[in-house]
Order: structure tokens, then C-alpha cells, then sequence
């Protein structure tokens, strides 16, 4: 019979509990193919992100999926970075300190491996972005129709109508490189953008917890060791006894993008000052009288609800598989 044809995935990702989380359930998926993942600072520097990506298809038992390294640097090539260590541990993987994976990078960039992605399957790649958005803008810079040529890119960024995780502008994503944002948001691909607005409305609680705890799956068993220090900061910043699936639902929209709702409108980043990261959505209810940085721009999807009960359905019945 004729195979249905599987939505080809890339994960741009800074692994990260919720990453790690999110990568399990990608691969998981019979919906996707996923084609390779490129990392990014973020949850953690970089390298770690590398090293950490390269460690969890490992223990998925999928060193058949490349890993490509991204950059170190945001694209105004600052060097100064948020690294969000105080939320995931240390090691990105709430402190257990596995050893290093035997696995290598392969031998291109992030932003190269996407354009040459782009090309192979034109308008057939589906990006699922999980940190900063420096690679994605950097394969806009190499390649200016990169945007053309991409399937349709996913993010996780942004805060719009609520307040940022960061501080009250900014969410951390888009606060790790504002230029790149705005870059990407303006590209004129085909974006879906969900906001923390979003995100905070899927918590897995003590309860999801036990019964992963109770499931003697593999990938059960380890993302019971790792989740630790992800609650404890949630319980810390939030006083709540659960996480939010930042990167689970997004990676879910990806798959079904009917689990969620969207608006349509241009999105500009603030790039400096105090609301540096800030996402600023125009929701074109209003003909402006002045020409605006908004005006003209390209239009994005910006995700308004989830079904939560139905993301929450389908990470725990990927999980406890
Ligand atoms: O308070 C925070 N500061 C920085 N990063 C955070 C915080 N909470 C969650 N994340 C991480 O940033 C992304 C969502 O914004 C997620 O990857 C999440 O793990």
C-alpha cells in the first residue's frame, strides 16, 4: 500500500530538558521523518548543545540522524550570551552528567545543512526552531530564498499579549538574539510562531510525572532522571508543582497544526533598550496614518490557544510507549 508521505523535520534545538522531551516524542512521531537536528546556545552554550544532541539519539537509538553544529554567536556576533543553566542544570540535562556521546557532528554548519536541506526538498522541510533563532537567520543571510524554498518554519518565541519569561518583555528565545528574530519574522517564510502565551497553558504536573515514573520504558525511565531540576525551578519561579511543555507543543503544532489556533500579523522585535526581545504584534485592526517599521512587512501566524488536554493526550502516549 502506498506509504502516506511523512512530513520531513528538522529541530533547531539547545538541549534542554524540554528539548530533550520534544526530540523523544519527534522521534516517536509516525507523522514525521526526522531529517536531521542543528543546535543552538540557548538552555545551554553551543557545544554542550552539540554534545547533548549527539547523547540523547544516542540513547533514542538514532546515531542514524545528523547532528549539525550552529553557531556560537548571536548574528551581531555577540559573544555575550543568556544561558538559561539556572532552569535545566548545568549540563542542560538537569545535572545527571552522562558521559560523552561517541558521535560526532557532521562536518557542516547548522545554517549550511538547513540551505542544503532547503534545496533538496524545496518547500517540503518543516524547521521546528526550540532556542535563539541564529541559525535561521544565518540560512537567510547564505541564502536569501532560503524563505521561499523552506517548507513552513515552527517556532517557539515570543510573549504576545502576556508577559516574558525573561523579564516582563521578553521570552527567552527571542530575548538570546533579538536581530536574528526580527530578521527571521520579517523573512517572508512561512512562520508559526508560539509564544509562552501559548506554551504556559500545557503543564505536566506531579501526577504525569508518577505515571511516567511508573512506565518501564527506556525513554521513560530517563526523562524521570532529568525532569528533577526542571520542576524544582518551576515550583521556585512559578509556585507550581508542574512544567510548562514549551518544546513539546511546539514541536506538536508541527505535526498537527489544528491543535492549536492562530492570528495572522506582521511581528517586529524590539531590539534594544529595556524591552529588548519584546515581540510586537500588529493585529491590522487599524489603518496607521504614518508608514510604520510594521508596514509592508510580511505576515506570520501567531498562535493564540491549544487544545492542552489533547498536547497533553499525545506527549504521554509517545512517551509511555
Ligand atoms: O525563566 C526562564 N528563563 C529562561 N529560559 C526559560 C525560562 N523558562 C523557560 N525557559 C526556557 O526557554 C524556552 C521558553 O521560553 C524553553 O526552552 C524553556 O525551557
Amino acid at each position: 500500500m502506498g506509504e502516506v508521505e511523512r512530513k520531513k523535520i528538522i529541530i533547531d534545538t539547545d538541549p534542554g530538558v524540554d528539548d530533550a522531551m520534544a526530540i523523544f516524542i519527534a522521534l516517536r512521531s509516525p507523522e514525521v521523518e526526522v531529517i536531521g537536528l542543528t543546535t543552538i546556545y540557548g538552555n545551554v552554550y553551543t557545544t554542550l548543545a552539540t554534545r547533548n544532541a549527539l547523547h540523547l539519539l544516542e540513547v533514542a537509538e538514532r546515531t542514524d540522524i545528523p547532528v549539525a553544529e550552529g553557531s556560537h554567536v548571536t548574528l551581531m556576533k555577540a559573544t555575550k550570551l543568556r544561558i538559561a543553566e539556572f532552569v535545566h542544570g548545568t549540563d542542560g540535562l538537569g545535572n545527571q552528567y552522562f558521559p560523552p556521546p561517541t558521535g560526532k557532528a557532521i562536518d557542516q554548519s547548522a545554517a549550511a545543512f538547513l540551505v542544503d536541506k532547503s534545496n533538496q526538498y524545496p518547500g517540503k522541510i518543516t524547521v521546528v526552531a526550540l532556542g535563539p533563532l541564529t541559525n535561521i537567520a544565518m540560512a537567510i543571510e547564505l541564502d536569501p530564498t532560503f524563505p521561499e524554498k523552506i517548507g513552513q518554519i515552527v517556532i517557539l518565541g515570543g510573549a504576545f499579549f502576556v508577559n516574558g519569561n525573561v523579564n516582563p518583555a521578553a521570552e527567552a528565545n527571542i530575548f538570546g538574539d533579538p536581530d536574528a528574530a526580527d530578521v527571521v519574522f520579517t523573512s517572508g517564510a512561512d512562520i508559526l510562531t508560539v509564544g509562552i502565551n501559548v506554551t504556559h497553558q500545557v503543564l505536566f504536573t506531579d501526577a504525569d510525572l508518577d505515571k511516567l515514573a511508573q512506565c518501564r520504558g527506556k525513554i521513560a525511565q530517563y526523562l524521570c532522571k532529568i525532569l528533577g531540576v526542571y520542576f524544582s525551578y518551576h515550583h521556585d519561579a512559578y509556585s507550581i508543582k508542574g512544567v510548562f511543555l514549551h518544546d513539546p507543543t511546539t514541536f506538536l503544532a508541527a505535526v498537527n497544526p489544528s491543535l492549536l489556533t492562530y492570528t495572522e500579523g506582521v511581528v517586529r522585535v524590539q531590539k534594544c533598550g529595556i524591552t529588548r526581545g519584546l515581540t510586537m504584534f500588529d493585529d491590522a485592526k487599524k489603518r496607521y496614518g504614518e508608514i510604520s517599521e510594521w508596514y509592508d512587512k510580511p505576515k506570520v501566524k501567531v498562535a493564540v490557544t491549544v487544545d492542552a488536554p489533547e498536547v497533553m493526550k499525545m506527549v504521554m502516549d509517545r512517551l509511555l510507549e
